[in-house]
């Protein structure tokens, strides 16, 4: 599903050189229907490991393999397609404003062109599952950040993604609804899709117990 095989990564420097190593031997095999927390301290190198999962970025050593496919040996044109199979979660929402609940948890499937009939029952079922019913009609900013955290996990899973990666999904959080979000990603990993989570916090990984791969100075230091 997901392997890290001796990853390596630079960022380009201003000059469009290779800028210092951020990540260096990096290996792991994630399988089908996991749930892993990435764990490490700031600068660790966590979002640029799930960078390199939602296929925003190819390594610079070692490869990447994402659902099949090598990052390395991609063709750019196969990118969006594996992209769409990818699920994304980030720490500060990316909600559209001027879009009602409804229509930012509809946009992924009405961009790939499904049918509007299916789209309804689809947004109504997970607009449920995330507790957002009678709240469709309410654009992001009137509804409680962990609402909003909410609604875009139901964005990001709204076109059944095989994979989900969630960038410090819960830090803009108080700690009930930190508790309600992880319980949702939780429940999405029991249904079947391979849940991926980054966070400093050592609480919510103790509140639910999974595999944890641990970065330190762009380094696995730990894996248990
Ligand atoms: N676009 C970029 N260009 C250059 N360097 C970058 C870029 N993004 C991240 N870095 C550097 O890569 C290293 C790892 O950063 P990364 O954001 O992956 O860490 P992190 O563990 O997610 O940190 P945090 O918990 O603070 O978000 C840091 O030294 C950071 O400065």
């Amino acid at each position: 599903m997901v392997r890290f095989a001796r990853v390596a990564l630079c960022y380009p420097d201003p000059r469009g050189r290779p800028g210092p190593e951020v990540l260096r031997d990096v290996s792991f095999t994630l399988g089908e229907g996991t749930f892993t927390w990435i764990l490490g301290p700031s600068g660790a190198g966590k979002t640029s490991v799930l960078r390199l999962m939602q296929a925003a970025l190819r390594p610079t050593g070692g490869e990447v393999e994402l659902l099949g496919v090598a990052l390395s040996r991609a063709r750019r044109g196969d990118l969006p397609a594996l992209r769409r199979r990818i699920g994304v979660v980030h720490q500060e929402f990316r909600l559209l404003s001027h879009l009602s609940a409804w229509d930012n948890v509809a946009l992924p499937l009405r961009l790939a062109s499904v049918a509007e009939s299916s789209i309804r029952a689809d947004v109504a079922e997970l607009l449920q599952w995330i507790g957002l019913d009678g709240k469709e009609d309410r654009r992001p900013e009137e509804l409680s950040g962990g609402e909003q955290q909410r609604l875009t996990i139901a964005r990001a899973i709204v076109a059944r993604p095989s994979l989900l990666v969630a960038d410090e999904p819960t830090s803009e959080l108080d700690a009930r609804q930190a508790r309600r979000t992880i319980a949702l990603l939780a429940e999405l990993n029991r249904q079947g899709t391979t849940v991926v989570v980054a966070t400093h916090s050592e609480d919510l990984p103790a509140r639910h117990p999974a595999r944890m791969l641990v970065l330190e100075g762009g380094r696995l230091v730990g894996d248990g």
